[in-house]
């Protein structure tokens, strides 16, 4: 392909924009580290670059730069900014106001512990292994484990600053969709009396389940350190133990974020001990998995996109997302019948799997 003139210019562009991308992820941690959105909101919905300062404790020197970064967070939809004329001199100032991606960031549907997570550098510097990890013979570790010498789950469980940003975390997550799954889908939890969230967690999806459906009985299944760990404050019930080995018997097991960690081989162990603790499809017993199904729903460039990227990402961890193929192979190598596939969630599907 030979390029010339605009079209050249074109595709430097192209690639500008990918080798940047990250310079924007920093933008918006920056943006959560010094608070801006909640400055924002604080100032009734609109805040000078001043007001942002003051609050950031950003001094008067680095002004400029503020106002550079704050640039870049309005040309990428991160806030909005109005020219306003105020004041005795009644000079022209930049308001800035939330915008929807801003608004996550703040309020009841606060989504900036799982950005904090997700951009912080453990994270982030494993992908830096990318290409030296695909040179690697299997078995190896993953891109996690060859940067940071230990696994994820063993570094939350020896280190607990970055246990608590990983809970703290996957709660923000769980808590957002949680309240889409129970308000506008609660009919997947129709005529089940008891459930049990495997590897769920502090419970955060389980505490959902159970204030929107008070008669339900709700159970956490996860490992001994993170039961320790788990309010003790609420009506869900904690079990410490191994979903490899065995899973309690209830009408519904529940799967939130968990089988996209494993490889097929595991999955349809866990898938197994799910099947085995729930009652025939006759007698109301069913699976039901919070997952990406690549390809499932609108079929958006967007949506796409996101899904692809979200399955490199988790690779950082050996981990997969599947596309419909995937999920029906290791469904019925566990010996389910039957599945559905409900693309609402974003990205994500509901999926309910019936012996
Ligand atoms: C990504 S987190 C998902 C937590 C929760 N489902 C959510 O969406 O917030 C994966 C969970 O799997 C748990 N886990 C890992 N291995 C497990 C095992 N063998 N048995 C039970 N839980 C396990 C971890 O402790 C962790 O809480
Ligand atoms: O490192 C992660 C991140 C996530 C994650 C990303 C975006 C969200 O809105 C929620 C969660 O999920 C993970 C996960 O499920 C896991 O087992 C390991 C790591 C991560």
């Amino acid at each position: 392909m030979e390029l010339a003139g605009q079209a050249l210019l074109d595709a430097q562009l192209d690639l500008w924009q990918n080798t940047f991308a990250y310079v924007k992820s920093m933008a918006l941690k920056s943006a959560i580290d010094l608070r801006i959105a909640e400055t924002i909101q604080h100032h009734g919905g609109g805040a000078t670059l001043f007001q942002i300062a003051t609050r950031a404790m950003v001094p008067p020197a680095k002004i400029p730069c503020l106002s550079r970064l704050m640039r870049v967070l309005t040309a990428t939809g991160v806030f909005n900014a109005q020219k306003t004329r105020s004041g005795i001199s009644s000079c022209e100032q930049l308001f800035y106001s939330l915008t929807p991606m801003s608004c996550l960031l703040v309020g009841s549907r606060n989504q900036a512990p799982i950005t904090t997570m997700l951009l912080q550098s453990t994270l982030v510097s494993s992908l830096f292994e990318l290409g030296g990890w695909l040179r690697r013979e299997l078995p190896e570790p993953c891109m996690f484990h060859l940067r940071n010498d230990h696994t994820l789950w063993e570094l939350a469980d020896s280190d607990p600053k970055f246990n608590a940003l990983f809970n703290n975390g996957m709660n923000s997550d769980t808590e957002f969709i949680m309240d889409i799954v129970v308000n506008e889908f609660g009919e997947v939890f129709h005529g089940v009396d008891s459930l049990i969230d495997v590897a769920g967690g502090h419970g955060a999806a389980a505490h959902a389940i159970m204030k929107a459906f008070p008669h339900l009985k709700c159970s956490v299944l996860d490992l001994d350190h993170v039961v320790a760990d788990a309010p003790n404050d609420t009506n869900v019930h904690y079990i410490a133990g191994n979903m490899f080995e065995t899973v309690p018997p209830a009408s519904m097991i529940f799967l939130k974020w968990v089988l996209h960690d494993w490889g097929d081989e595991e999955c349809v162990k866990i898938l197994k001990n799910c099947k085995e603790a729930i009652p025939p499809r006759d007698k109301g017993g069913k699976v039901v998995i919070i997952d990406i199904v690549i390809g499932a729903g609108q079929s958006d460039k967007q949506r796409k996109e996101m899904q692809v990227v979200f399955d490199l990402f988790i690779m950082f961890i050996n981990g997969i997302e599947r596309d419909e193929n995937q999920w029906k192979k290791i469904f019925f190598e566990a010996g389910f019948r039957d599945y559905k596939i409900t693309p609402v969630l974003g990205v994500r599907s509901i999926i309910e799997v019936y012996p």
